[in-house]
């Protein structure tokens, strides 16, 4: 299958460019940037030249002649680019008959309202909410096979969501507000220069409270509330998070362990039990390690991904893989 990426500059871009250019049953047909790029007509390679002899295709910009060339040559299209950019570019290559992978979050909220709300936007095509797949790959693999638009699930919803789904199904949560302290490492801002993700700038330091995007991302997909609150910490890849969640009653460390056994076969999700996940055993990994302690009716979730990854990336690939029946973590485990 022939897959181009639009944004291929950027940090989850690469990483899927070179999964892609990796992978046993894929062809990286062409990379975009957009129009007035500073780096078209640039090799990828030279932007990250550890992928020096796998990635030296020209980064094109994204011009009418591309989506001729686009239409002709794509079966996917993979979207690494800003939200509201998504939304954008989404419509117009599904119109195409291809099928869309958008990393952004463009296409994971039930509505219009958390749009406003959430993301400072109108959205500018709500029906196709409701059409969009997302794309958490262990829970919703069905859906992500068969839908045209997949919206890749958001990083730190990624890490929550597979640490608590389990709990959530096997009916073990209290009614409480889960609160969910995260630590994300700088990629996850994007390559884009700011101040606020200068290397001499960052130390550790919360941001987004009450008010981040992937407040309602969690609620709506775990249903149940939240109280979420991202840090950015000073190192490169990788999110922590340490979730604390009140059981109902009488619930038993084996009724835990039993509700985590639902993932005890998934290949890219590793049940710690008890021992401490970190950032430095997913970095450059394409797994969600799950941890968890417990003292009578209190229970603390660890869960710990690369947010390039499994938080993007790898993600974006295990849903293309389910797109074309097979198994979900080919060209992820053993072959990066
Ligand atoms: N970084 C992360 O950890 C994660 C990111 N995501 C999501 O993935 C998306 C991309 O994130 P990230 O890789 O960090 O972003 P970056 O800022 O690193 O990259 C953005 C890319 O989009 C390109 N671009 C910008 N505007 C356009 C346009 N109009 N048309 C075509 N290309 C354009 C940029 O190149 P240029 O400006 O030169 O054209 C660049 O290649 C975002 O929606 C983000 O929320 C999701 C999960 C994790
Ligand atoms: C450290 C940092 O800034 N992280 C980003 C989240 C990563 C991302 O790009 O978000 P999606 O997963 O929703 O696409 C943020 O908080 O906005």
């Amino acid at each position: 299958m022939n897959v181009v990426i639009i944004g291929a500059s950027g940090y989850s871009g690469a990483e899927l460019a070179s999964l892609v250019a990796k992978h046993p049953q894929l062809t990286l047909k062409a990379c975009y940037v957009s129009e007035g790029s500073l780096d078209k007509n640039k090799c990828l390679s030279d932007l990250y030249p550890e992928h020096l002899g796998l990635l030296d295709h020209p980064l094109q910009p994204l011009t009418a002649a591309a989506y001729t060339d686009i239409e002709q040559h794509a079966d996917y299209v993979c979207l690494c680019t800003d939200h509201e950019v998504s939304v954008d570019l989404a419509p117009r290559f599904l119109a195409m008959g291809k099928k869309v992978f958008d990393l952004s979050g463009g296409f994971r909220l039930a509505g219009n309202e958390d749009y406003l709300t959430y993301y400072g936007f109108a959205h500018q095509h709500p029906t196709l909410l409701t059409q969009a797949a997302y794309g958490l790959a262990e829970w919703n693999a069905d859906a992500i096979s068969q839908a045209n638009l997949v919206a890749v699930a958001g990083c730190y919803p990624t890490a929550a969501l597979n640490s608590l789904k389990p709990l959530k199904e096997a009916g073990l949560l209290a009614e409480q507000t889960i609160i969910i302290n995260a630590v994300s490492g700088v990629t996850g801002a994007g390559r884009k220069a700011s101040v606020n993700t200068h290397f001499c700038e960052v130390s550790l330091a919360p941001y987004g409270l009450f008010n981040h995007r992937h407040t309602p991302e969690i609620e709506q997909h775990l249903g149940h509330p939240v109280l979420f609150t991202p840090h950015l910490g000073n190192f490169p890849r990788g999110i922590l998070e340490t979730i604390y969640v009140q059981l109902k009653p009488g619930v038993t460390p084996e009724q835990v362990t039993e509700a985590y056994q639902v993932l005890a076969d998934e290949p890219l999700i590793r049940l710690l039990g008890s021992k401490i996940p970190s950032i430095k055993g997913v970095a450059k990994q394409p797994y969600v390690d799950i941890a968890w302690q417990q003292k009578g009716e209190q229970l603390i979730v660890m869960s710990a991904i690369d947010n390039l990854l499994k938080g993007a990336a790898g993600q974006a690939l295990q849903c293309i893989n389910l797109a074309m029946g097979i198994p979900h973590h080919t060209g992820l485990v053993g072959a990066l």
